[in-house]
């Protein structure tokens, strides 16, 4: 699966309900042994969320956004497929919780790209099952700090955190992706025993999770962070 959604493979409402349709039909395929994830665009794997799904948007919208964000995340952590994340490129909040979901992690060896969970530069917290995953990703301490600072990672300290499994040339990132893929050829019972108490989590909190986030990001002090942060975005570019 080859993200596409110029020019950052934002996710927005639209690109995670084609995301989830399009994992829900690999599922049911029988002849799919599967799945891996990369992107279509040169430096980005995934810019995470569309930030602005989050910006000035009703209450209602915001609900529906965040439902598709968790049926993403649900799909993909529960997937009966071998999953592994081709990273080819930047990787940030959403973008690494999408790569977190797979079996395993494959990143370019450019150390242009970072990944990690930086929800805190926005002014966010990130949600429970956010953590949990990064949790049950790189161990407790490592999250603990990573989310206070709201930290990225060069791949080198991806690397070494355990945050990605492998760091290849960039050149040879799918290569490698497919060579992993052949190696396995169906996921393990233990994966569901792995991952099933964090998915149970999500899944009994579910609509508390969606008024949790409504309520948090129509905050007129949240709303104002993340227009700080979209100024910021722009002016980098400058
Ligand atoms: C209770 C719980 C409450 C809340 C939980 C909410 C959880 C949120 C998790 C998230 O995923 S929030 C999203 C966080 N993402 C980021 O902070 C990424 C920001 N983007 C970047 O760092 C960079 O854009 C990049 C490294 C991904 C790519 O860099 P580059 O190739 O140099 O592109 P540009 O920076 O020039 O961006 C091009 C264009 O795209 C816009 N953009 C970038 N990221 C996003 C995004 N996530 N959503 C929407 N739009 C994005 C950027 O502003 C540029 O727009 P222009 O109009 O200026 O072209």
């Amino acid at each position: 699966m080859s993200l596409q959604n110029p020019p950052v493979n934002s996710l927005s409402l639209e690109f995670l309900t084609d995301i989830c349709i399009s994992v829900e039909k690999l599922e049911m395929d029988k002849t799919c042994r599967g799945l891996i994830i990369t992107s279509s665009l040169p430096k980005v794997f995934s810019a995470g969320l569309d930030i602005m799904e989050m910006y000035g948007k009703s209450p209602e919208r915001c609900g529906e956004f965040w439902r598709a964000v968790q049926e993403m995340w649900l799909k993909l952590y529960g997937s009966n497929m071998v999953t592994i994340a081709a990273i080819n490129g930047s990787s940030p909040a959403g973008g690494c919780l999408m790569s977190m979901t797979c079996d395993y992690r494959i990143m370019a060896d450019n150390p242009r790209y970072s990944i990690g969970l930086n929800e805190t530069q926005l002014g966010i917290v990130a949600p429970f099952w956010f953590k949990d995953t990064m949790t049950n990703t790189v161990g407790h301490r490592t999250t603990e700090l990573s989310l206070q600072l709201g930290q990225m990672y060069n791949p080198a300290e991806a690397l070494k955190i355990g945050l990605v499994d492998q760091l290849v040339p960039e050149d040879q990132v799918s290569h490698y992706s497919h060579t992993n893929h052949d190696q396995v050829t169906t996921p393990d019972r233990s994966k569901s025993m792995m991952r099933k108490p964090t998915i149970d989590k999500l899944t009994s909190k579910r609509e508390a999770d969606i008024q949790n986030f409504v309520s948090f990001i129509t905050k007129d002090s949240i709303q104002k962070s993340i227009g700080m942060y979209l100024e910021m975005l722009k002016k980098r570019k400058r």
